[in-house]
C-alpha cells in the first residue's frame, strides 16, 4: 500500500491507502483498527519461572506469575484471535527460524555476550557454553536466560564472586508484551529504544529477527534502539497519517521528537501528536490509559479524560517541524484526523473502579476490526459499557498474565491490518 497525501482542504491533511500489499512489503500498519491480519505474540515460558520476591520488581512484575495458568491464558488469547481469522506469529519460532542462519546466529551470541557485567574470563566460558547449543536450546536460553549455577563452567573473579542464582545472561519476563520491542508504521518497522534495564535485551532479538528472518529481511527501518528512548505501548496510530506518542515513564521528548522527525522524512504521516502522560507505574505507556475501539471512537481511563493534552508537531520545511501550543487530547486528535470529534466511549465508571481497573488494563483493548476488540474479562464494568456502546468485546483471562501490568493491546504487536 502506498500512502499519499492527497489535495486538502485549508490546513487539514488526510492520507489516502492507494493500493493493497506490496509483495516485497508484506507487512503494513497504518491504523489501530482495520482488520488485524497478523500479529506477532510471545507465548510465556521459563523466563517468568525466574521471578522472586526478590527480582520481581527490578523485573517489572507486580507479583509472581503461575506459569502453567499463564501460558493457558496466552493460549486461550492466540486461540481468540486466530478464531477471527488472524494469523498468529510466536517470537520464539520467528528467533528459531533466524538463529538457524549463521550470521545471525553470531550476531546474536554477541549481543549477549557484551554485557559489561561479564569480564573477559567469564565471557569466554558463556561464549563456549552458547557455542554448544542447538538452535532451539539457544532461543530460549536468550529468552529464559542463564544462571550462574546452570553454566557449569566457569573460573576467573567474577564467576567466582557471583551468588549461583546470579544471571549471567538476564532473563526477559517481559518479552510476553511484544507490543513495546517493536512497532510498525506503514510499512516500515521501528525497533524501540527501551528505557527499563530489564528489558533492553529485548529489542536485540526483535532487532535480530527484523533483520534476518527470511519473511522480514529488507523491511525498511524507522528507528532502531541506539536512539532515544521510544516503546511501542506509547505509539498510537490514531488514523492513516495521524500517530499519538505517550511521553512519561518511558517514552522521552526526544523519543517523540526523533520518531517525529523519522516518520516524516519517510512521508509515513503528516502530524504526530505529543501527548504527557504522568510518570508513573499504573501509567507506564499510552495504551494503559486509552486506545482506539473504532476508527473515530476510543475507550479512555475517566480519571484522565478531561485532562490529557497533546502537542500537536507537523512537518515544516526540510528537517523542520512546527510544534504547536498544547491543546486537549481530543481536540488535537480529533482536528489532526480531520473529523468532527473523537468519541470517548463514555465507561461512566465511579473514580474508584475506574483506577482499579485501569490498574487491570481494562482500557488496555486490542481491536480486531473496528467495534471488535479483545479485553481482559475482569474488567467487567468497562468491558459492560464497550458492549452498551456497541463494541463486540471479545474477553479473555489475565489473572496471571496481568500480574506483569499488560493487557491485549501490551501483549501483541500487529504487523499486518487491512486499510479502512
Ligand atoms: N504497552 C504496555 O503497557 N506494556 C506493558 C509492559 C509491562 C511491563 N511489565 C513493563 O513494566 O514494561
Amino acid at each position: 500500500m502506498v500512502i499519499r497525501m492527497a489535495d486538502v482542504p485549508s490546513t487539514r491533511q488526510t492520507w489516502q491507502p492507494m493500493a493493497m500489499i506490496d509483495e516485497r512489503f508484506p507487512h503494513e500498519v497504518h491504523s489501530e483498527v482495520g482488520r488485524l491480519r497478523t500479529v506477532v505474540l510471545h507465548r510465556p515460558g521459563p523466563e517468568l519461572k525466574r521471578l522472586t520476591p526478590r527480582n520481581n520488581g527490578s523485573l517489572l512484575f507486580d507479583g509472581i506469575p503461575w506459569v502453567d495458568r499463564a501460558q493457558e491464558e496466552h493460549d486461550a488469547f492466540a486461540a481468540a484471535l486466530r478464531s477471527h481469522g488472524v494469523e498468529v506469529l510466536y517470537i520464539q519460532q520467528l528467533l528459531r527460524d533466524t538463529l538457524a542462519l549463521p550470521d545471525a546466529r553470531e550476531a546474536a551470541v554477541a549481543s549477549a555476550l557484551a554485557d559489561k557485567r561479564l569480564g573477559d574470563t567469564l565471557r569466554a566460558s558463556v561464549r563456549s557454553y552458547l557455542s554448544d547449543l542447538d538452535v532451539d536450546t539457544l532461543a530460549s536460553t536468550l529468552i529464559a536466560g542463564l544462571s550462574h549455577e546452570e553454566i557449569r563452567r566457569g573460573s576467573g573473579l567474577v564467576y567466582t564472586m557471583m551468588d549461583r542464582h546470579d544471571f549471567v545472561i538476564d532473563p526477559l519476563p517481559n518479552l510476553l508484551f511484544t507490543r513495546d520491542s517493536s512497532v510498525w508504521i506503514g510499512r516500515q518497522v521501528a525497533v524501540t529504544s527501551l528505557a527499563m534495564p530489564a528489558r533492553q535485551r529485548e529489542t536485540s532479538l526483535t532487532d535480530l529477527i527484523y533483520t534476518h528472518h527470511p519473511r522480514f529481511a529488507g523491511s525498511p527501518k524507522l528507528y532502531d534502539p541506539s536512539l532515544e528512548h521510544l516503546e511501542g505501548g506509547d505509539v498510537l496510530l490514531l488514523a492513516p497519517g495521524v500517530v499519538a506518542v505517550g511521553v512519561g515513564e518511558r517514552t522521552t521528548p526526544a523519543g517523540a521528537e526523533r520518531l517525529a522527525r523519522r516518520i516524516f522524512a519517510a512521508d509515513l504521516a503528516h502530524t504526530l501528536l505529543a501527548v504527557p502522560i504522568a510518570q508513573e507505574r499504573a501509567t507506564m505507556h499510552l495504551d494503559t490509559v486509552c486506545t482506539m475501539v473504532d476508527v473515530d471512537a476510543m475507550v479512555m481511563y475517566p480519571n484522565v479524560a478531561d485532562t490529557l493534552t497533546a502537542f500537536t508537531v507537523r512537518r515544516h520545511e526540510d528537517d523542520h517541524i512546527i510544534v504547536e501550543k498544547p491543546q486537549p487530547f481530543l481536540t488535537a486528535a480529533a482536528s489532526a484526523m480531520g473529523i468532527d470529534a473523537l468519541r470517548l466511549i463514555d465507561t461512566g465508571l465511579d473514580p474508584v473502579t475506574a483506577e482499579r481497573e485501569q490498574w487491570d488494563d481494562g482500557n488496555n483493548t486490542l481491536a480486531i476490526a473496528p467495534r471488535l476488540c479483545v479485553a481482559y474479562e475482569r474488567n467487567q464494568e468497562t468491558n459492560k459499557r464497550l458492549s452498551d456502546a456497541g463494541i463486540e468485546v471479545v474477553e479473555i483471562a489475565g489473572s496471571e498474565l496481568g500480574s506483569g501490568r499488560g493487557g491485549p493491546r501490551c501483549m501483541s504487536c500487529p504487523i499486518l491490518r487491512d486499510a479502512y
